[in-house]
């Protein structure tokens, strides 16, 4: 580390278990800072698992990297041709996760105006990720449960089984066990899921990973910004390691990108903490409104098969102007290719 407070080796990345074991698929991981003890816990597990098409399940809180990894383990694997499909079990009411998992024929109840093909089916010789597992509603857990196992599926309405060669992501932030034993989570689902759990840890577990994080952060958002900011002061990176992060590396990216704005010289000198109470490291962190307003419009973009504007159009759901709708993607930064690679297109 310099006397700024910044690593020499941007990346985070230097010598260690990860960079012994020169995994071929080592550099779809290069996305992913860090280097910690605990992070080469991850990276082991990563070079282990990524290649096969062992279940995986990630864990752990919100903005710890879960989404991150998933699209690093299908990078890493022999499905990357065909893009990762991801489905948020949280985002949807359970009526329409069911349509979204598995499809639905033309007719098969009201509104279904012609068919839809699921994302299991999509995924097809893919990866299939699933957000938020722990949100999945009871009743369409048995039915994820039977897809995963048989490997088929039935269209909502449909007559005929459709076999799927799909590989299965699974991520929570919640502890399934507590939801097993309270009675929230089948336990059959749970044991298919758990084949290969990868526990993601708090950030303030692993406070050596944040100068090579910040760093990055640095770099990206003043690159993207057009900003000449090279370095965090050493003052302003002590806060930064004193403080709990209850929002983990979600949070450390959206103070840095808002004090890469903010700076005055290309030294960042401050850094607005929110006042952290003592004794509570492990708060919930809320999405911003914008965070909750983009995974909602992401959602429907992909209910709509990216279809903006028309009937059965992300405009027409979301009740805005085609026109509204279309500076909203462009100011939540929603790319084309994230609906596409969402949609597994
Ligand atoms: N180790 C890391 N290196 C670089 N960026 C990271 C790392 N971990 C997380 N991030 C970034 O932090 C943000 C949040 O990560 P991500 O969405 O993967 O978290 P998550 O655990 O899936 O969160 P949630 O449970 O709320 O969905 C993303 O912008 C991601 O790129």
């Amino acid at each position: 580390m310099d006397k700024e407070g910044l690593p020499k080796e941007s990346s985070g990345r230097t010598e260690g278990p990860h960079s012994q074991h020169e995994a071929p698929e080592a550099a779809q991981y290069k996305e992913i800072i860090g280097n910690g003890r605990e992070m080469q816990k991850v990276f082991r597990a990563l070079s282990q698992v990524s290649f096969t098409n062992s279940t995986v399940l990630l864990l752990g809180e919100t903005g710890t990297g879960k989404e991150l990894v998933a699209r690093a383990i299908h990078l890493a694997s022999g499905r990357r041709n065909k893009p990762m499909v991801r489905v948020n079990c949280a985002a949807l009411p359970a009526t329409l996760i069911e349509s979204e998992l598995f499809g639905h024929e033309r007719g098969s109840f009201t509104g279904a105006m012609e068919r839809r093909i699921g994302k299991f089916e999509l995924a097809h010789n893919s990866t299939l990720f699933l957000d938020e597992i722990g949100e999945m509603p009871a009743d369409l857990q048995v039915k994820l449960l039977r897809a995963i196992q048989e490997r088929e599926i039935e269209r909502i309405g449909g007559t005929m089984s459709i076999k799927v060669d799909v590989r299965i992501i699974a991520a929570t932030n919640r502890d399934l066990e507590t939801e097993v034993r309270e009675g929230r989570f089948r336990s059959d689902l749970y044991y298919r899921l758990n084949v290969f759990p990868i526990t993601l840890p708090p950030l303030r577990d692993r406070r050596d990973d944040i100068p090579a994080l910040a760093s990055h952060f640095v770099t990206h958002y003043a690159k993207a910004n057009g900003r000449n900011i090279t370095r965090i002061s050493g003052s302003a990176m002590k806060e930064l390691l004193a403080y709990p992060w209850p929002g983990n590396v979600r949070e450390l990216e959206h103070l840095i990108e808002r004090s890469v704005l903010m700076a005055t010289e290309n030294v960042i000198r401050h850094i607005t903490l929110p006042v952290a109470k003592p004794g509570h490291t492990s708060e919930i962190y809320f999405k911003t409104h914008a965070e909750n307003e983009r995974d909602h419009i992401i959602a429907i973009l992909n209910k709509c098969n990216g279809k903006v504007y028309g009937p059965g159009g992300a405009a027409q759901i979301l009740q805005l102007k085609v026109g509204t709708l279309n500076s909203k993607i462009k100011k939540l930064g929603i790319t084309r290719e994230q609906i596409i690679s969402l949609q597994g297109e």
